[in-house]
C-alpha cells in the first residue's frame, strides 16, 4: 500500500482560512508490514488514519493498493448504542459465520453479551471495538490508540490477541499513538510525525530505535 498526502486541511472555523494539518506524508507499507504512527496529542494522527481507511477523500494525494478488508478500530469506540455487546459484533459478522460469542471470549468479556454500550466501562468499550475491528479478518487494520483505556495487564492481553491475529492474517498493520510502549512488541517500524504542518520526521526499524532510547 503507498500512502502518499501532499495537504491535509481542514476549513478554520467561522470564515478563517484553512488550516493544512499533514503535509508532504508519504509511506509504503508491504502487505503484513507492522508500522506505528507517533506523535504528540493533535498532530494529525487520526486524521492520517481515516485518508488511509478510505473515509476521509478530502486531501491532495493519494492512497492506492489497500488491502481489503480493512479493520477500523477508531479512537473513539463508536459502538452503536441500540445495539448489545453481542449485537455490536454480529453487524459485521453474519450470523451464518457465528463466531461473535468466541469473540467475546477471546476478550474476557462472556459476561457482557447483553449490556448496551451505556452499560458498558471505557475499557470494556475499547476491547469490544477491537474485537469488531478483528472479526472481520481484516488485510489491513487500523488502530487509533488502542490501548489507551486499558490496565496494564488487560492492555497486555489484547496485545497479544493483536499480534496473533495479524500474524495470522498476514495482516498489514498501522497503528497511532502518542505512547511508545504501547506498541512496542507490536511493530516493526516506527515512524514520528513531526512540525506543523505535520509530516515524517523519523522512519526507523524498531531494533534501531530500542537501540537509540
Ligand atoms: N473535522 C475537523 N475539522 C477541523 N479540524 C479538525 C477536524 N478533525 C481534526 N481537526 C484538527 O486537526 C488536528 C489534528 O487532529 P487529529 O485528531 O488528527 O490529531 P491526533 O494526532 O489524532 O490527536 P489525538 O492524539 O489528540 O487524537 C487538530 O488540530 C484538530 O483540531
Amino acid at each position: 500500500m503507498k500512502i502518499v498526502i501532499r495537504r491535509k486541511e481542514y476549513p478554520g472555523r467561522e470564515g478563517a482560512r484553512e488550516r493544512c494539518i499533514l503535509r508532504n506524508f508519504e509511506l509504503s507499507l508491504g502487505q503484513g508490514e507492522t508500522c506505528a504512527v507517533i506523535g504528540p496529542s493533535g498532530i494529525g494522527k487520526s486524521s492520517l488514519l481515516q485518508i488511509v481507511a478510505g473515509l476521509d477523500m478530502d486531501f491532495q494525494g493519494l492512497v492506492s493498493d489497500r488491502p481489503k478488508p480493512v479493520g477500523y478500530l477508531f479512537q473513539a469506540s463508536r459502538l452503536l448504542p441500540w445495539l448489545t455487546a453481542l449485537q455490536n459484533l454480529e453487524v459485521v459478522l453474519p450470523r451464518s459465520r457465528g463466531g461473535a460469542r468466541e469473540w467475546l471470549s477471546r476478550i474476557g468479556l462472556d459476561d457482557a453479551a447483553h449490556l448496551y454500550p451505556s452499560h458498558l466501562s471505557v475499557g470494556m468499550a475499547r476491547r469490544i471495538a477491537l474485537a469488531r475491528a478483528l472479526c472481520v479478518e481484516p488485510r489491513l487494520l487500523l488502530l487509533d490508540e488502542p490501548f489507551a483505556a486499558l490496565d496494564r495487564d488487560t492492555a497486555r492481553q489484547m496485545q497479544a490477541l493483536v499480534r496473533e491475529e495479524v500474524a495470522r492474517l498476514g495482516a498489514t498493520l498501522l497503528i497511532a499513538t502518542h505512547s511508545w510502549s504501547d506498541v512496542a512488541a507490536l511493530v516493526e517500524r516506527t515512524v514520528t510525525l513531526g512540525g506543523a504542518p505535520a509530516g515524517i520526521v523519523e522512519d526507523s526499524p524498531v531494533r534501531q530505535r530500542r537501540a537509540g532510547e
